[in-house]
């Protein structure tokens, strides 16, 4: 079942990081009564460096059992494992390499100079594999259904590795996809397809600027996935836009009105 996009917006930035932060504590912590073992997908993008900044300093982080949470991710250029373009870099000095995060199990995607060389297609049924294998008992077949996807979005609507007018956004061959000749470099990137991220229970997209502020309208507004792919990001439970005033600005009154300064 698919959720219709609901929306909060928080004033600026940092109020959006706080909010982010409380709500995945709550979220995971949830998951764990219910379900034993959180799972949760990480993506990039200008918010997340705030939100996990955000999350390391709350007092409530030690609310969730970390050992008992898996940590996975939306999408990874693939290159280097030391290349500062990787998505992971930041996660790790910031939040996942430190106590009490570093006692979850955290799953990378591979880097070019890892387990399958620089064979993208490899790399993504590996890390398909690594979903699979890492199902709880309820979950659908192929892999874990996300308590949550904290997706970043593009300026342009891209959300994951799946832009707009691209050809992966029509591949659900498998949960993980190899992506070639990205608009935005670098060209080649491991992405969770559609089907992927939509299994995902909660789905919460994420956006702070002026810079998004025409994604997020246009998604809201009606845009189709191929045109805006964040618009396509639909959780089974629960959908979630979580911006700031900048990122609601070119919203339409009936959808957000801005209260009088
Ligand atoms: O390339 C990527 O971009 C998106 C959005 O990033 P932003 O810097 O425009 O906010 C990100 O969510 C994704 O994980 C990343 O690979």
């Amino acid at each position: 079942m698919a959720a219709a996009p609901e929306l909060v917006v928080q004033h600026d930035a940092e109020a959006l990081a706080t909010d982010v932060a409380a709500r995945t504590i709550a979220t995971l912590t949830h998951a764990q009564q219910g379900r034993g073992r959180a799972a949760i997908a990480l993506t990039a993008g200008s918010i997340m460096e705030s939100v996990w900044k955000a999350l390391a300093a709350s007092p409530s982080n030690d609310a969730v059992d970390w050992g008992r949470v898996d940590v996975f991710w939306g999408d990874e250029r693939f290159v280097a494992a030391d290349s500062p373009d990787r998505n992971v870099l930041a996660a790790q000095q910031l939040l996942l390499d430190h106590a009490p995060f570093s006692a979850a199990r955290h799953r990378p995607m591979p880097a070019s100079d890892g387990e399958y060389g620089n064979d993208l297609d490899a790399a993504a049924a590996g890390y398909s594999a690594t979903l699979a294998d890492a199902r709880r008992p309820d979950d659908p077949d192929n892999q874990p259904a996300f308590d949550v996807v904290l997706l970043g979005v593009g300026p342009d609507g891209h959300c994951c590795s799946l832009f707009p007018e691209h050809p992966g956004l029509y591949d659900d061959s498998n949960t993980v996809i190899p992506v070639r000749n990205s608009p935005k470099p670098p060209p080649e990137r491991l992405s969770l397809s559609f089907d992927g991220l939509n299994a995902a229970r909660e789905i919460w997209v994420i956006a702070s600027g002026e810079g998004k502020a025409d994604a997020v309208a246009l998604a809201l507004g009606g845009a189709g996935r191929v045109q805006i792919p964040s618009a396509g990001a639909i959780g089974t439970k629960r959908t979630l836009w979580l911006v700031d005033r900048a990122a609601a600005s070119k919203l339409p009154k009936h959808r957000y009105d801005p209260p009088v300064a």
